[in-house]
């Protein structure tokens, strides 16, 4: 009994299998990596571009690379997990307590499992891993600080925050004030020099960026460099493909995200007969078809017309309420802000403000001195204000009829 009891508390769970998946994952890119930096070195020392010794250290890098992945393939632990709860196990047996002998039973198909299952991620390199959400925050930030070049200054400098899942969160800041480099690092397309990107509680580093990354979808600025299919099907179907979902599933997933984004009458069609908000409704719904939890809109309705730009204001809105998705709307429209939960102020890379959009747009005269445009719904409220008539903080110019036609 005591030997189970120990083995309870020491052994290997999914959490222990899953964080070895990323490691060998991680390992396995490398060597990828290493193995692919190689064979171009090779390529330019056969032409003469770098010599022999050159070649040499991309050859050691490539052969260490390697190693370190077959050394991880090679761990041993939850071989050894099984084997202690297997002798465990059996000697239960012979003692014959029924209660003690069906949790001996329980644990040991467990930990089965658990050694079938490392056994099949060895052989696909650890695909397979997932991150699970250890934190209601969705996002969250920490001293992030980032520079183009060590003599630059900060584009990111000290940025901390915390945005909650199922929360609309616009970042908005002027020209030049970060939220580039920010959203950048969001999808870690840069990593941080100092600070962290956490996502569901997850510290994002290089070894589980992969898996980090299958929480968030992004939509673009430029509807016309993210059409990739020759169809809306198929460029609904491209993120599915390459996610390997099986295809009998994927004509039903198709249909359901374009349904969300009212494009399922248009599947057929090609990306030169939609308008600029119709292919950014499409981009959502690639995004929308892997099922993400989080969803980044990166300026992706400065190059829309009013109409296409307020079909894709409303279809956020939407995703936050109907599915309860997290929004971040990195955006220089201060329009957009309205419908946010929280607004986060970018100014020469810190922020310089975050809080809900009445509370931020309080402040006019220092949005105005950070180049910020007041919106205009917020300046009648103002002159309302003024004039000593009292209204809430609306969302659009209708919410604001309303409650003056009340
Ligand atoms: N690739 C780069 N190399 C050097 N400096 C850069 C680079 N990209 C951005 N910067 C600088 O970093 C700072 C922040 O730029 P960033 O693009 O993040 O701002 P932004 O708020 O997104 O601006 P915009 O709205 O114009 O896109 C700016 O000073 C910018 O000049």
């Amino acid at each position: 009994m005591d030997s189970l009891k120990k083995f309870k508390q020491t052994k290997l769970t999914t959490k222990d299998l899953n964080d070895f998946k990323i490691k060998l994952h991680a390992k396995y890119i490398q060597m990828l990596e290493a193995n692919n930096e190689f064979f171009k070195f090779k390529e330019e020392e056969k032409q003469g571009k770098i010599s022999k010794e050159d070649l040499v250290q991309y050859k050691t890098k490539s052969k260490e690379a390697k190693k370190e992945f077959k050394d991880v393939c090679k761990d041993k632990s939850f071989t050894n997990n099984y084997k202690i709860i297997l002798k465990i196990h059996n000697s239960t047996t012979r003692k014959n307590s029924s209660v003690i002998l069906e949790q001996a039973k329980e644990e040991l198909a467990e930990a089965k499992n658990l050694k079938r299952e490392f056994i099949d991620s060895v052989k696909d390199h650890g695909k397979g891993a997932q991150l699970t959400k250890l934190d209601k925050v969705a996002v969250k930030v920490e001293n992030l600080k980032f520079k183009y070049a060590p003599d630059f200054p900060y584009a990111l400098n000290d940025v901390s925050f915390e945005i909650n899942d199922g929360e609309y969160v616009a970042v908005i800041g002027h020209n030049g004030s970060g939220k580039s480099t920010l959203s950048k690092m969001l999808i870690g397309v840069l990593s941080a020099q100092e600070g962290h990107v956490s996502i569901y509680g997850n510290v994002v580093t290089q070894d589980n960026l992969d898996q980090a990354r299958k929480f968030l979808g992004i939509v673009f600025q430029n509807p016309d460099n993210q059409f990739i299919g020759s169809s809306v099907e198929a460029d609904i179907a491209f993120g599915l493909e390459n996610k390997r979902v099986n295809p009998k599933e994927m004509q039903k997933i198709i249909y359901e995200a374009a349904k969300k984004v009212g494009m399922e009458n248009f599947l057929d069609k090609e990306p030169l007969n939609l308008s600029g908000g119709q292919k950014q409704r499409v981009a959502i719904a690639s995004a929308l078809a892997l099922n993400p939890d989080i969803l980044i809109f990166d300026e992706a309705t400065s190059m829309l017309d009013p109409k296409g730009n307020r079909e894709i204001k409303e279809i956020m809105v939407e995703l936050r309420d109907k599915m309860r998705k997290t929004i971040i709307s990195i955006t220089h429209d201060m329009d957009e802000i309205l419908n946010a939960d929280k607004v986060i102020v970018m100014n020469g890379g810190k922020m310089v403000k975050i809080g809900k959009p009445e509370e931020v747009l309080k402040e006019k005269e220092f949005l105005r001195s950070i180049k910020l445009e007041i919106p205009f719904l917020s300046l009648v409220e103002e002159a309302l204000g003024n004039q000593g008539i009292k209204v809430k903080h609306s969302q659009n110019m209708d919410e604001l009829v309303k409650q003056l036609c009340k």
